[in-house]
């Protein structure tokens, strides 16, 4: 018989997750319901699942793997729903960014030995199934919490399957991860969305903020484009470890305010230079969650054509590009035009292209 996997819920993770199953086991048969209808349809016309179901229902039968990817408070409330599609070997998991509470309905409704948490540590400010992809997974690294009661032979199989779509799987306990994400991940999707409202409300009537908004402002407010309800849950579903967490943040921006009223100098340089040796010190593959972007910067001389001419040499290189445009607000002297590409070879290839039609190419 062929494996069955069911989902509920195929947007960004889900999507990518069943990408990535398709990609690797194309034998798998996968079932999935979404509350999305055409979502549903696309999966099914590119070939990702087989069966798109408009309710949980028998479908779900027999499944090895069921994964839960809606929103946080919506996975939770749908286990009791899933309770009757468990049997023995079947392992529940979901992959929402909140672990305990969810580890907290599965023990209310019994359903221990099936349930082992999942949270990859990978995604993006975009969301749907439009947007999911295998490549999304790979490499980062991903979150498991097994419950108490789950033997270690179901732990076991969801780590290799885990690590056979190119995830690198690593075990945590429930609160510990909570505690973690609420750090690295939930207080700064707040502070990149307050900082964002902020701006809008101080806005000079003329708008110059957001017209000279710099690549320093962008780069750390770019998840502020993340879905609405997504972080809605996350926050109802994390709220004690996210208020405490905010408390300690706010009292060190409190201190940090003490020593700007102050003109401490000592005290602001060294806020800094912390910052900036910490900061130095994170590896790029420390966080999957925030997949390199391969850019590189060109100066370009101001004349019409100037960019047509860098498409078309790259074009005829075969190197794909996925953004290209002219940076206004510049940080940083040097580069004018950033080009954007899928990945780091083309990149590479194409600093020595433009270099050899002698243009000034810079990596940051
Ligand atoms: N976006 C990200 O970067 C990451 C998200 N996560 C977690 O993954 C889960 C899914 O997030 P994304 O895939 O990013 O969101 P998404 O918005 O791309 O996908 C969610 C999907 O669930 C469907 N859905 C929403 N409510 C539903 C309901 N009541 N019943 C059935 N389907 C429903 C939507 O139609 C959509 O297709 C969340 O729990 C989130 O915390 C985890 C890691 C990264
Ligand atoms: O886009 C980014 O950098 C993210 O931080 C994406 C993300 C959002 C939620 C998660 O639970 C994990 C990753």
């Amino acid at each position: 018989m062929k494996e069955k996997i069911g989902f509920i819920g195929l947007g960004l993770i889900g999507g990518s997750i069943a990408k990535a199953i398709r990609q690797y086991y194309p034998d798998f048969e996968l079932v999935a319901f979404d509350k999305q209808k055409e979502t549903l349809a696309l999966a099914a016309q590119e070939g990702i699942i087989d069966t798109a179901c408009s309710s949980i229902n028998d479908s779900f039968c027999n499944c090895t793997y069921l994964f839960l990817c809606a929103p946080v408070a919506y996975n939770n409330a749908y286990l009791a729903q899933l309770k009757t599609y468990l049997h023995e070997g079947c392992i529940l998991t979901d992959v929402g960014s909140v672990k305990n509470s969810i580890h907290e309905a599965v023990k209310k409704l019994g359903l221990e030995e099936y349930f082992i948490g999942g949270h990859p540590m990978a995604g993006s400010e975009k969301s749907g199934f439009a947007n999911a992809k295998a490549i999304l997974i790979e490499n980062a690294y991903f979150v498991l919490t097994p419950s108490e009661k789950v033997s270690p032979e179901k732990v076991t199989a969801y780590k290799d399957f885990i690590a056979s779509l190119k995830a690198i799987p690593i075990i945590m306990n429930a609160k510990e991860h909570d505690f973690v994400t609420g750090t690295i991940s939930h207080l700064p999707h707040i502070i990149a969305s307050g900082l964002v409202n902020f701006v809008e409300q101080t806005d000079t009537a003329n708008e110059y903020m957001k017209l000279l908004a710099a690549g320093g402002f962008k780069d750390i407010t770019r998840i502020a484009s993340s879905s609405p309800t997504m972080w809605q849950h996350i926050c109802l579903k994390n709220h004690k470890q996210i208020s405490e967490i905010l408390d300690a943040y706010i009292h060190l921006l409190i201190e940090t305010k003490k020593s700007v009223e102050t003109c401490n100098t000592e005290q602001l340089y060294d806020f800094f230079d912390r910052a900036n040796n910490y900061r130095n010190s994170i590896p790029d593959s420390s966080f999957g969650c925030i997949k390199k972007e391969f850019v590189i910067y060109c100066d370009i001389i101001d004349e019409a054509g100037g960019i047509a001419t860098i498409a078309t040499i790259l074009a005829s290189n075969h190197i794909s590009i996925k953004n290209i445009g002219i940076i206004h607000n510049r940080e940083f002297e040097e580069g004018v035009l950033r080009i954007e590409f899928y990945e780091e070879l083309s990149s590479q290839k194409a600093v020595k292209l433009l270099q050899k039609y002698r243009y000034i190419v810079y990596e940051r």
